[in-house]
């Protein structure tokens, strides 16, 4: 029995739930590594000249043991998300340090401490096995699965999913993620496959859409109105795509901030009408490594005033970090909130306090999504009120470039990863629907 068996299987269309349940699994599958014994090798570079594409490998792996409440997963399809650029770098901190912390909390966790990390964080694809315990779902169901791993042993996490003191990121902090032909997942990361898209653009939104709706619209985030003005950083990049398309379908007022021309046209098809071009108009907020410089704060505050016609900012929907943050605080109008779920240019921030007290101004700072955001924000997927923004599709062989593109910020939306898909645009199950969004489905496509 190989992977191919459980290709052929997938794209049969007789196949029943007792095919799929009667398969042998295989022995091994291959699958997006990074080695232990290479944490080292980028000791001493620049973070933007450490190459994922040296560090990311493609190797044949055995097939892990399955768990009660877990679920073994053929993926068709994944994508790049940065935390596996983190990972391939080896920043802020080496991810086998979280292997071996979640190892040595029980004897079926120890499968995940070994000397390779499977990485990745999204997945499409079909049901293999299910663990005992598990009743939702069974061999052969279409399924994407979300990032979000938990125990639920202790009531810190029973309100809110995202508090539970064992919660981490599935291909992140824990082993066997989604960039591979075979995955493991808790059964409580699966959710019903979008039946209007392909495997590649069902695996693209996952993990930044669920992110971007806790971020911005739960009440555990920004809890966004209509009529806000929300400053998006990085609008048409992963997080920010989907921030985007939140902020136009909730009535809210976006406004955009992308680095070239190009950038600054997707946000306009999107819907967007305010936009800046960071880069044309040239913001240094840090004069030097060490000083912030708060009359580029006030220039970047004044466009926005002329692109909202007077008003200052609701929400600034944050990530950039150290670079952004001092301006985010600023233009933030009184009683505004700036949320945030990174600092991709750096996570010591400084920011001017007394913009934030004396103008009653909320940081709140946001994770992932909790099992319900996760299932609400690809409910949005499915009904086709989000979509997703899936611009290149890479090979599983050369998911080390895909990682490269987005370390280097020369990608677009969401970048996908073709595993156990021969080639793209299969999976797709109801062309009506997808024929009435298909121009918003393929807006990144190839820019
Ligand atoms: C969905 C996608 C998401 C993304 O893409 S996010 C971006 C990628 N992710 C990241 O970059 C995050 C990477 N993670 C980290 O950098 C680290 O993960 C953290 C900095 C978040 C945490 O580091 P840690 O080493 O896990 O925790 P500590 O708090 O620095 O150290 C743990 C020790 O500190 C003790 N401690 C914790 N809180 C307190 C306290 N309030 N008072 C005193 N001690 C405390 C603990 O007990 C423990 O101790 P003991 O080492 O002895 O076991
Ligand atoms: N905590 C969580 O749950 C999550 C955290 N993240 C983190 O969020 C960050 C962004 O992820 P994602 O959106 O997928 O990444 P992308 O690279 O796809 O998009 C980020 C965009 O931010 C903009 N940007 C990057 N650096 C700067 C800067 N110095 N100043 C201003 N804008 C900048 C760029 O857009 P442009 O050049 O057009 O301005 C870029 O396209 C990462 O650090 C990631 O790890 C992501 C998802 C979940």
């Amino acid at each position: 029995m190989t992977v191919k068996d459980i290709l052929d299987a997938i794209q049969s269309p007789e196949s029943t739930p007792a095919d799929f349940a009667a398969l042998p699994l295989p022995e091994s599958y291959r699958a997006i590594t990074v080695h232990k014994d290479e944490t080292e090798m980028f000791a001493g570079m620049a973070t933007r000249d450490k190459d994922p594409r040296k560090s990311i490998h493609l190797d044949e792996v055995p097939v892990p043991e399955l768990g009660p409440g877990e679920a073994l997963v053929a993926v068709m399809a994944s994508s790049v998300n940065y935390n596996s650029v983190w990972t391939s770098i080896f920043e802020p901190l080496s991810t086998f340090g979280f292997l071996e912390r979640y190892g040595r909390t029980n004897e079926l966790a120890k499968r995940h401490d070994l000397p390779y990390h499977i990485i990745g964080s999204d997945l499409a694809g079909v049901v293999l096995r299910t663990g005992p315990g598990v009743n939702a779902w069974k061999p052969g169901d279409e399924v994407v699965a979300h990032c979000l791993s938990v125990e639920l042993e202790s009531s810190d996490g029973h309100n809110d999913t995202m508090l539970d003191p064992e919660q981490r990121i599935w291909g992140f902090e824990t082993n066997f993620g989604g960039l591979a032909e075979i995955a493991l997942v808790k059964s409580n990361q699966l959710m019903p496959k979008p039946a209007h898209l392909s495997w590649e653009e069902a695996a693209a939104p996952g993990l930044v859409n669920s992110t971007a709706y806790r971020q911005l619209v739960s009440r555990n985030g920004a809890g966004m109105k209509q009529g806000d003005n929300v400053l998006i950083w990085g609008a048409s990049g992963g997080l920010g795509s989907y921030a985007t398309q939140f902020a136009l379908a909730g009535g809210a007022n976006p406004i955009c901030v992308v680095s070239s021309p190009q950038k600054a046209e997707i946000c306009r098809s999107m819907g967007a009408e305010a936009i800046i071009d960071r880069t044309a108009e040239g913001y240094r907020f840090w004069k030097d490594e060490t000083t912030q410089d708060p009359k580029e704060w006030k220039r970047f505050g004044k466009r926005i005033r002329e692109l909202t016609g007077g008003e200052d900012i609701d929400i600034v929907f944050e990530h950039p970090g150290r670079e952004t943050f001092g301006a985010s605080v600023f233009v933030t109008r009184k009683g505004g909130t700036i949320t945030t779920c990174a600092s991709t240019s750096g996570y010591m921030h400084e920011y001017d306090n007394r913009y934030l007290w004396m103008s009653l101004k909320r940081i709140i700072g946001s994770h992932f999504a909790n099992y319900r955001e996760a299932w609400e924000a690809n409910r949005l997927i499915a009904k086709g009120k989000i979509h997703p923004t899936l611009s290149k599709v890479y090979s599983l062989e050369d998911t080390g470039q895909a990682a490269h593109d987005v370390h280097r910020n020369a990608h677009q939306g969401k970048v996908g990863v073709l595993c156990l898909a021969p080639e793209e645009g299969l999976g797709v199950r109801d062309e009506e629907k997808r024929a009435q969004h298909i121009d918003a489905i393929n807006r990144f496509r190839n820019i």
